[in-house]
């Protein structure tokens, strides 16, 4: 079942024209890996499925009964960041304008925190933990409201080789329990291991299907 279908699409800032009919969709359960050279669109297509940007052209259909969880993709944390990991995460509560956690909340942060393996370290602050460690507590905030889409928006550039695959098999864990996922990256390999799908974009025009069937880059072919 389709739960995002995109036909057509363009995007442009001023006239320079970043996307250019541009059809895909995703279905639900899929891992669609948004594979592309720096500059071809990709942030511009999430921001735009989003809804932050009109676009010239063309339709984004998400089926209603899709709610959409974002990592995006750099976040400065300096130091001196005043919230700990269990209070940044906890900021996703949807609530209603109590300035506390009803039980119920309190007990989903703990779910969340407890399934991203954040427990030994939730009451750190978020500013001094390590990289790997931010990345899951932006996880966690992001799928603390139950989202049904995941999009990863490059939430692994930053990451060594181990921790990028760390987590990556931890948002697998979410998939197998039902999420979907759209992870953009740069990353051939990645894309192999966790995709079941790809969009690949380039400046020349945009390719779509199985997993199994995205083109090497072409210094690795042959
Ligand atoms: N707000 C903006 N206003 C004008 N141009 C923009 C804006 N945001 C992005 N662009 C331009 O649009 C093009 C696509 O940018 P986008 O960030 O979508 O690419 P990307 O594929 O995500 O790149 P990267 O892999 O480097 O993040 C680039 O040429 C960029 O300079």
């Amino acid at each position: 079942m389709s739960i995002v279908t995109v036909n057509d699409l363009t995007v442009a800032y001023g006239n320079h024209q970043v996307i250019d009919n541009l059809s895909f969709n995703i279905n639900q359960g899929d891992f669609l890996v948004v594979i592309g050279e720096n500059g071809v669109g990709k942030t511009t297509l999430v921001r735009s499925m989003l809804g932050f940007i009109k676009p010239q052209k063309g339709e984004i259909i998400i089926s209603p009964q899709t709610k959409i969880g974002y990592v995006p993709q750099f976040r400065n944390i300096d130091q001196e960041y005043p919230l700990s990991i269990r209070d940044f995460i906890a900021l996703n509560v949807q609530h209603s304008f109590l300035p506390w956690l009803r039980t119920s909340e309190r007990q989903r942060v703990d779910e969340i925190i407890s399934q991203t393996n954040l427990q030994k370290i939730a009451d750190r602050p978020l500013g001094l933990a390590s990289g790997g460690e931010k990345q899951r507590a932006y996880l966690a905030q992001a799928l603390l409201p139950n989202p049904s889409l995941l999009i990863l928006d490059e939430s692994t550039a930053s990451l060594d080789n181990e921790m990028k695959y760390e987590l990556l098999d931890l948002v697998t864990r979410f998939q197998q329990q039902g999420l979907s996922v759209m992870f953009v990256t740069h990353d051939w390999d990645l894309a192999q291991h966790y995709g079941t799908r790809f969009l690949q974009m380039t400046g020349d025009g945009y390719l779509t299907g199985p997993i199994n069937e995205l083109p090497r880059p072409e210094k690795e072919a042959e």
